[in-house]
């Protein structure tokens, strides 16, 4: 497999690891190209993608060669058009042929395009590039809008408060009332309108050493990864809270912070269950920094699945939080992989309407036809190597399929709780397939229609979250009774985006109590009344 189809399938993430480009590059196995050569090839290409794309687009050579897949075509442009060794490829190699036919028309592109964005040279260019890079914003998010990455910053409620931080810790920032303006240089401080006790600082400004990090009053957390605690909501009527999936517990921390400040810290109660031993150890470490060790029962190695819903233990729990283990694809590390803005097929320059080619056209036209017949068979020789990338998607869904699997399991054991009326669940993923489809699975089950489980609609979720315009696909929702009305009650981030969040999802169910205390009740009854009829004895 070349260097192109090896940096292609990192890209692709068939292996669906979370974590860092590092990581995935140095940890993969198996390559064969120099793994130094593949992360300096995809991180460039990364770096340059919203660059690339648009002279992809422009140029239309997606349409011209058909099988080039678009990560192949942005790793090769790059290759082409900034490296200074060229294509790594030899020159017959089809790759390199398929991309290097058409370097005059993506030259030009690429000059038209650094003249656009009044780059006088290259090299004036590859500065402004790698510095954008390397403040962690890109130049044009996701979306074709700025994007910033800040570093979000949670007040821990259970030791201090918003406004006693900013008189102490962050009494030498200066306020700034957009995320955007975090770019600008000196301390500055974001108060973030979403998540009460969230703020947000630049991300060069390093808070390891900061007394108040070091205390626990403060703790580094995403903003997205606010949102399920935030959106769960747990008042005192709701009772006792499990965190089902805790380690390493920054949402456990977070929810024993609002239920202590709604009731007295003697009195709340958070179960967190951790099936891995060795990541209970760092969610006790973090329970015990954030002040919550009292608040929180840590349940170390404890599969959430297994725990009995009927136990006497348990029948005052009310909300239910559950992040499980997801494919991690929407994760963002200072040290990630940044966003790659792929080229897409269709947005290259359209045919002209009334000047359909023909056949028999001019000498020119005729030219183009021969080696666009040309391009289509010599890509064809590149099968064995397609059908890799293939694989690797097949990989990768077989891979969600799983996820998915265990991912509902998790909820619809969560449903059986018999005094909940609450369930968040929450993934950092960016796949449909393990957020909204997932949800709509677990909204047509037996429990939920049995206990009367429900999505909680986005008018009655709590305001920051009703606030938030980023919401679910409804095609992806397909399925449901309303895919409109599921989808507007899923929430989800973009990671490359001005809203300077990691990619994730999260929705909430709801059920009332006293319907689902009646249902519970017919149930009961019902399953007695079985029994009784099953009874054949002392006849
Ligand atoms: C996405 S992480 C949770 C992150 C955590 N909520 C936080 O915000 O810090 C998922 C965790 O769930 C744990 N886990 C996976 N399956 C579990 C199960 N059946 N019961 C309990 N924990 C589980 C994993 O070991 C992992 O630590």
């Amino acid at each position: 497999m070349s260097l192109y189809y090896e940096a292609a399938s990192i890209i692709a993430n068939a292996d669906a690891k979370g974590g860092s480009l590092k990581n995935r590059v140095f940890g993969k196995k198996d390559l064969k190209s120099p793994p130094g050569a593949i992360y300096a090839l995809v991180a460039e290409a990364t770096k340059w993608s919203t660059v690339l794309k648009d002279v992809i687009e422009r140029s239309d050579i997606l349409r011209l060669e058909k099988k080039l897949t678009p990560t192949l075509a942005l790793l090769l442009a790059h290759d082409l058009l900034l490296a200074k060794r060229g294509v790594a490829a030899p020159k017959e190699h089809p790759l390199n042929l398929a991309i290097s036919r058409h370097k005059a028309r993506l030259s030009a592109e690429f000059t038209k395009c650094r003249i656009r964005n009044g780059f006088a040279t290259i090299e004036v260019w590859r500065t402004h590039i790698n510095d954008s890079a390397h403040s962690g914003e890109g130049t044009n998010g996701s979306n074709g809008t700025s994007s910033v990455r800040p570093r979000w910053v949670r007040v821990n409620a259970v030791r201090t408060t918003l406004e006693k931080c900013l008189s102490t810790a962050f009494a030498d920032y200066t306020r700034v009332t957009s995320l955007l303006d975090l770019k600008g240089t000196g301390k500055l401080i974001y108060i973030d309108e979403n998540i009460p006790n969230l703020i947000a600082i630049p991300p060069r400004i390093d808070l390891s050493k900061n007394p108040a990090y070091l205390k626990g009053e403060i703790i580094i957390q995403d903003k997205a990864s606010c949102f399920p605690a935030y959106l769960l909501n747990p008042q005192p009527e709701d009772g006792h809270v499990i965190d089902a999936c805790a380690a390493p517990g920054n949402k456990t921390t977070h929810v024993a912070a609002i239920v202590s400040s709604l009731t007295s810290a003697s009195e709340a109660k958070v179960t967190a269950c951790e099936r891995d031993k060795t990541r209970a150890l760092t969610l006790k470490k973090m329970a015990k920094l954030a002040g919550a060790e009292k608040i929180v029962d840590i349940r170390a190695g404890q599969d959430f699945t297994r725990l009995d819903p009927n136990a006497e233990q348990f029948a005052d729990v009310g909300a239910l939080l559950l992040d499980p283990s997801c494919s991690g694809s929407g994760i963002v590390g200072r040290d990630d992989m940044p966003t790659l803005h792929l080229p897409s097929v269709d947005a290259g320059p359209q045919p002209v309407a009334g000047k359909k080619r023909k056949r028999k056209g001019n000498a020119a036209e005729k030219k183009v036809e021969e080696k666009e017949e040309v391009v289509e068979e010599e890509v064809t020789e590149e099968t064995p190597e397609s059908a890799e990338v293939e694989n690797d998607e097949k990989k990768l869904a077989a891979r969600l399929a799983n996820l998915a699997a265990f991912q509902l399991k998790i909820i619809l054991h969560a449903f059986k709780f018999p005094a909940a009326t609450k369930v968040t669940y929450s993934t950092c993923s960016i796949h449909a397939e393990e957020n909204e489809n997932v949800v709509v699975k677990a909204l047509a089950s037996d429990i939920a229609k049995e206990r009367g489980w429900r999505i909680l609609p986005r008018k009655q979720q709590v305001e920051g979250m009703r606030k938030w315009q980023r919401r679910g696909n409804a095609e992806a929702c397909t399925g449901a009774s309303a895919p409109e009305v599921v989808a507007e009650a899923c929430i989800k981030c973009e990671k490359g985006t001005e809203e300077g969040t990691m990619g994730f999802f999260v929705a909430a169910f709801v059920r009332d109590r006293e319907a689902g205390e009646d249902k519970q009740q017919d149930e009961t009854e019902r399953d007695e009344e079985e029994a009784e009829d099953e009874w054949e004895g002392f006849d």
